[in-house]
Order: C-alpha cells, then structure tokens, then sequence
C-alpha cells in the first residue's frame, strides 16, 4: 500500500473526527492509534469505505448524561455528573466498566468506550462495547456517602441499561462494595434479580475469578509474548504500577509464575522494594487498599526495606518486565526510553492505554515485546462474559473451570493478534494486530446488518 495514500487518509479521518468531537484529546489519541493501524487494510477493502464502517464506528450510538444529587455525612446537597457511552451494539449488548474518579469526562468515557469495542471482539465473547461513570471521587468519602451516591447514580442509569441491552461492571473507582450498593438499588428499580451488572459478589451472581481476571490476564499474556522469545517469568524483575484492582492480582499471578515484582504506586508516588513484594507483603497491600483504604507510602512505613518516591512513578526502577496498571498516559516517551535503557524486554498494559503514542513508537522502534491494553488487560471483560453466561444458565462454574476459560481466551487474542500484526522479518506489531482483528469481526456484523 502506497505510504502518502495511507497517511492522507489517516490525516483526513482525524480532521473530520477532531472536527466532530472538539476538545477530546484522549478519545483522539485513542482514535488516532486505531486508524494508523487500520487505513491500509480499510484501503484495500472498499465496502469497508463505501460503507462508512470506521466513520459509524467512531460515533458512539447513544451517550447518556445526567444529574446525581446526593446528600453527605453534613447533610449538604452534592452534585456529581453521570454518564454512559453506548458506543457499539453490533455483536452483543453494550459492556464496559463504571469509572468514579474526579477526573471523568466524556473524553475519557469515550476513548474508554472506543477501546472496548475492539476488546471485547477480541474476546470472541458476544458482547458490545460501552462506559460510564462519573466524576464522583470516593476517596475519603464515608461507605455511606457512597452508598448514597451509588443509589443515586443507578436510579437514573437503570432505565437505559438491562441484561441484554447493556452490562456495566467495575473500573477505576467501582470495586466490590460499589458494584454491591449499585447492584442492590437497580433490583430494586427494576423488580427482579437479573444479570445487568458483573463484578457481583461471589455469593450473589457473582463469577469465581472475576477480581482476579484483569490482573491474571495481562500476565498470561505476557507469558504468551515471552513464549514467542524463549522467555518466561521465572526470575525476572517486574515493575507494576497502580496498587488497586488490576495491580493486585498481576502482582499475585507474576509471584506465583515465579517472578519478582519490585514496585507498586497510586496517584501520590511509588513505592520501589528490592527484596520483592512477596506473598505476606501483597495480602497487607490488598488491606491497606481494599479495607483500609490508605495510601501506598504507608507500605515503606511497614517494611522499612522499601523506598517511597512522592509524586514520582515506577519507570526508573531497572526490570526486565513492566506492567503498568494505574491509569491513561501514565507511561510517556521519556520513560519508555529509560524502561529500555535499563534492558526491559516486555511490556503488558493492565491499564486502558497507559502508554502515550511517543512511548508506543519507541517499544515499537526497538521491537521489545508491548500487548495494549486492548489485548493484554481483555481478561477482566472476558471473565464478566462468562459471568453473563453463568447468570443465564442460573449455574456457577469453578475457580478452575473459569481459570482455564481465562487462559485460553488469551492465549487465543495473543494467536488473533501474531496473525494480523506480523511484521515483514518476524516482529509482531501487537497494536495492529489487536485493532485488526478486533475490528473484522464488528466490521462483518455492521455490513450484515445495514446502514444503523
Ligand atoms: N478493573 C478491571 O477489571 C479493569 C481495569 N482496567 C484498567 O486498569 C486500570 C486500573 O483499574 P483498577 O485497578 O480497576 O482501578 P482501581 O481503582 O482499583 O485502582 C486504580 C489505581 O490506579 C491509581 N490511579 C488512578 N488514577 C491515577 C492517576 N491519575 N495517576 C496515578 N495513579 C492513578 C490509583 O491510585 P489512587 O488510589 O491514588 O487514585 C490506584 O492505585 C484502569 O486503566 C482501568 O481502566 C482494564 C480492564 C479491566
Ligand atoms: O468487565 C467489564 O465489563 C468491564 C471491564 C472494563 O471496563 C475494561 O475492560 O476496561
């Protein structure tokens, strides 16, 4: 395919989405990198351009905005902004987590929900793609205020989501205890108990494995990129960043496969142990964070053989695998670089496009190993569809049923993306290969079922 012919038309379809959707840097970062990816096979494919199948794609079906009033401890009235981003409902009901964090905005719910769609076709699992949230911030909000809020955020959500119209689960923000106070008020609004939400708790619709799934995945597809080098965890050096959800059990399965995961962080700086975060020391991370809810540096105030850098994050420390896990952009060019420098030969983002575009071109020009987050973190979704099936068919499957479900999903996205990502000489270019093949399988069903 002729270069300036693809480069024209990525330059025209950002025009004309910058256009559309002004002020929305992340939903055009998240866009941009989709196109690069996809414009010479959309070039080859005319019914794919005459149909303007990239072109729907990118306008979300529906977004819902609304008002959350809620009342706090002090009895004063609060109000939070609330969405959901219906983006895509062409191979299944709309699916993607809720995200709480004072920084939410439609940009933010729209790249995440572009990202989906393509994530969840990788899964192979029947599912749309969709996000919410709010700008709600529940640190240092009491477990009443946020049950308030919950309650007050689904009382208006409930109208536009259902089991087979669209299936929110968790993100940044929404653990166990908010899926549980959402969870808790949608029964009763909608009178039955039915399977609109995942992430539930285990005794109570809840899939085995689900909290676990983010985590583990991104590390069973690590393991599937080290196989292609001969390589495997065992004795390697880990860099994992973020300490919530995703973190943990990342940390959990990269110490179970024998590797030794060294840092951890949130938004106020990383903690960095050169003796390892072992077993002991992840249970006391689960509680700080999960029940305590405190901050990481309270980690090197308990073991005085880790170092806590404030307002700083874990790329400088040397290891030969790094997971990032926290949040957007949380990786830049800068510490690519330096990741590199210091011999990392692998990276697997736990978190929804933590690396910018700069750090991306540089793991690509050097051709380490780098799963998107699109492929690399599908475990957690792919585990909520097999909790949408379990709900449908009133049965629960085992830990280690679910497990090996979990394993081969990924082993089979990481052979979906070896197929459409490699490269002239052998390098697999995993980027284009998770848009590519994410993005056939939707394509077909718009094409099939007409101009909606
Ligand atoms: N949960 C899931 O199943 C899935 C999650 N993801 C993605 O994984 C990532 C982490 O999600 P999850 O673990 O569930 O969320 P949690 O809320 O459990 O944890 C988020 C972690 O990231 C940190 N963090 C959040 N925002 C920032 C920021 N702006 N700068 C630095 N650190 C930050 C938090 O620190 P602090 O406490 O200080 O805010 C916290 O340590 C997100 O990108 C999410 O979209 C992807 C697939 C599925
Ligand atoms: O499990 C889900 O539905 C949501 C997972 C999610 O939000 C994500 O993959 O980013």
């Amino acid at each position: 395919m002729n270069d300036s012919k693809v480069l024209k038309y990525v330059e025209d379809f950002m025009a004309n989405v910058k256009a559309k959707n002004p002020n929305e840097p992340e939903f055009h970062q998240a866009v941009h990198e989709v196109v690069e990816s996809l414009a010479p096979f959309i070039l080859e494919n005319p019914v794919l351009m005459k149909n303007k199948v990239l072109e729907r794609m990118t306008e979300p079906e529906r977004i819902i905005s609304f008002r959350v009033p809620w009342v706090d401890d002090q009895g004063e009235i609060q109000i939070n902004k609330g969405y959901r981003v219906q983006m895509n409902s062409a191979i299944g009901p709309y699916k993607g987590g809720l995200r709480f964090h004072a920084s939410v905005n439609q940009s933010i719910l729209k790249f995440l929900a572009f990202e989906q769609v393509l994530k969840n076709s990788l899964t192979s699992l029947p599912m749309g793609g969709g996000k919410g949230g709010s700008d709600f911030n529940p640190k240092g909000k009491s477990d009443n205020e946020v049950m308030r809020f919950c309650q007050s955020f689904v009382t208006e959500l409930e109208r536009h989501i259902g089991p087979n119209t669209d299936v929110p689960a968790g993100d940044i923000g929404v653990g166990g205890r908010e899926i549980g106070f959402i969870f808790g008020q949608y029964k009763r609004l909608a009178n039955a108990f039915q399977g609109t939400f995942t992430g539930k708790g285990a005794e109570w619709g809840g899939s085995p494995l689900r909290p676990e799934a983010t985590g583990y995945g991104a590390v069973y597809f690590a393991q599937e990129m080290m196989a292609t080098k001969g390589e495997s965890f065992k004795g390697k050096t880990v860099a994992v960043s973020g300490s919530g959800n995703v973190a943990q059990y990342a940390v959990e399965k990269v110490l179970e496969l024998g590797g030794k995961p060294v840092t951890l962080s949130d938004s106020s700086g990383y903690i960095y142990d050169p003796k390892g975060i072992d077993a002991e020391k992840l249970e006391y991370v689960k509680l700080l964070k999960n029940a305590i809810r405190g901050r990481i540096k309270e980690y090197a105030e308990k073991y005085p053989e880790a170092e806590y850098h404030e307002g700083e994050r874990p790329w400088s420390v040397k290891c030969d695998i790094a997971i990032p896990s926290a949040t957007q952009n949380e990786l830049n060019g800068d510490d690519a670089h330096t990741l590199i420098e210091n011999g990392c030969i692998c990276v697997s983002e736990g978190a929804n496009m933590p690396s910018t575009p700069e750090a991306v071109d540089l793991f690509h020009e050097k051709k380490i190993l780098f799963g998107p987050g699109k492929a690399a973190n599908a475990g957690g979704v792919s585990v909520s569809g097999l909790e949408m099936s379990q709900n449908s068919m009133r049965i629960s499957w085992t830990p280690e049923e679910v497990d090996e479900k979990l394993k081969t999903i990924m082993k089979n996205i990481h052979a979906a993306c070896v197929k459409h990502g490699k490269e002239e000489g052998g390098f697999v270019n995993y980027v284009k290969g998770a848009n590519v093949s994410g993005f056939i399988k939707v394509a077909n069903a718009m094409l099939a079922q007409g101009v909606v």
